[in-house]
């Protein structure tokens, strides 16, 4: 690139390059009243010092759920006697790991990380609820992995029935799956389904409309004026409604259009930039997916990337000599991959052999060997 077209330090498309960040906490949220009402009516109940009513907020990815979490966390962060707790259950995947990270918040310490039986974590935490009389509000934000991991019921019927093993605990629920093929009530304990009846609260996919609408704030508050004409905004909204509605893709297909315009020295986005753009940010799933395995799990899709569309049977042998893993293990590994979205198996008739199965990725392979190397 000739030094012409190149943009000094000082020059840039952007004014606050952060509000592109996806951690970002945005100040207005456009389109969700509804929403917001229904968790605030159920949440209503621990500002008075009562046991909340749960509520199972779902919807698909990328469509405000766990912002709308902690739009209200924030907002009880100054009421008294509410403490509350989100918890990333693609991270904290089992009722242990749940109820360490619940006690790392109230005790603002971690729990020692040997030696501590569930049932003495269970009481320290009830016990401090009662002395403070406080309520505990508990997000368990993308529940679906703990049903991946059959947790679920065990993680769900502690929490409920806290006030009923530790008299006074009062404990409030909020359930947030982006799985919309899972049944959270269904697919769990008889014991458990019988003490929860939780809210609905249902977000649905944006629409080209109200993506447009909401990043415009983004775009006033992240890009220089006249950064971004009318026309990027809607290309923008365009491909991000054709990749399911996830906002996600359009905060990230910004940025990287932002940083196209850049590289070609130019402080005015185009059209062209992202489109180009695009073809990153459409995959921003399948990372976010790919960063919540394990090692042996990664290393399974590793191997998919070399047996793709195999059967089930040659690919554990290609899968056995890398790991080591037995064949039960194996095939836990893969109904969790097709739980996550990553792997797509298929059952197919093999000639007088019965079914049997076969495993292919759900996306690019060179797509993910790339992320997978991240
Ligand atoms: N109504 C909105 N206004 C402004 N920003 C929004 C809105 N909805 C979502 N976002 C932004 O989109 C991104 C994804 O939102 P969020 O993480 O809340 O989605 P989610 O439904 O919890 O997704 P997942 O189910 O994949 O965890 C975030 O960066 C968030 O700031």
């Amino acid at each position: 690139m000739a030094d012409d077209d190149m943009l000094s330090w000082d020059e840039s498309v952007f004014r606050d390059e952060g509000v592109l960040e996806l951690d970002y906490l945005p100040e207005a949220f456009l389109h969700r009243d509804e929403q917001m009402e229904t968790l605030k009516y159920a949440l209503r109940p621990a500002v008075r010092g009562s046991r909340p009513l749960n509520v199972m907020a779902r919807g698909p990815p990328g469509t405000g759920k766990t912002t709308a979490v902690q739009k209200l966390f924030d907002e009880l962060a100054g009421v008294g006697g509410v403490e509350t707790v989100r918890v990333n259950c693609q991270v904290d995947s089992t009722r242990y790991a749940v109820f360490s990270r619940l006690f790392e918040s109230l005790f603002e310490y971690e729990p020692p990380a040997s030696g501590v039986s569930f049932n003495k974590l269970f009481g320290q935490i009830t016990n401090r609820l009662v002395e403070d009389d406080d309520v505990l509000v508990v997000a368990l934000d993308d529940v679906n992995y703990l049903f991946y991991e059959s947790e679920a019921s065990d993680t769900l019927y502690s929490l409920l029935r806290a006030h009923e093993s530790h008299s006074g605990a009062k404990i409030g629920v909020i359930v947030v799956s982006s799985d919309l093929d899972l049944n959270v009530i269904e697919e769990l304990d008889g014991r458990v389904q019988s003490v929860f009846r939780p809210e609905d609260v249902y977000f649905s996919a944006y629409g080209e409309r109200a993506i447009a609408d909401i990043l415009s704030e983004r775009v006033e508050r992240g890009f220089r004026e006249g950064a971004v004409s009318a026309r990027v905004l809607d290309r923008v909204a365009e491909h991000t409604a054709d990749s399911g509605g996830d906002l996600r893709v359009g905060i990230d297909l910004l940025r990287r259009a932002g940083l196209n315009a850049e590289f070609r020295g130019s402080t005015e986005v185009a059209v062209a930039d992202v489109d180009t753009a695009y073809e990153k940010a459409k995959y921003i799933h399948l990372s976010r997916r790919l960063q919540g395995l394990s090692e042996s799990e990664a290393a399974l899709v590793r191997v998919l990337t070399d047996h793709d569309g195999e059967r089930a049977g040659a690919v554990y042998e290609a899968f056995s000599e890398e790991t080591e893993l037995g064949y039960t293990r194996y095939s836990e590994i893969v109904n969790k991959l097709e739980q996550v979205g990553v792997v797509d198996a298929e059952y197919t008739n093999v000639d007088g052999r019965g079914r049997s199965r076969e495993l292919s990725l759900a996306y690019d392979a060179d797509a993910v060997l790339e992320r997978l190397e991240e």
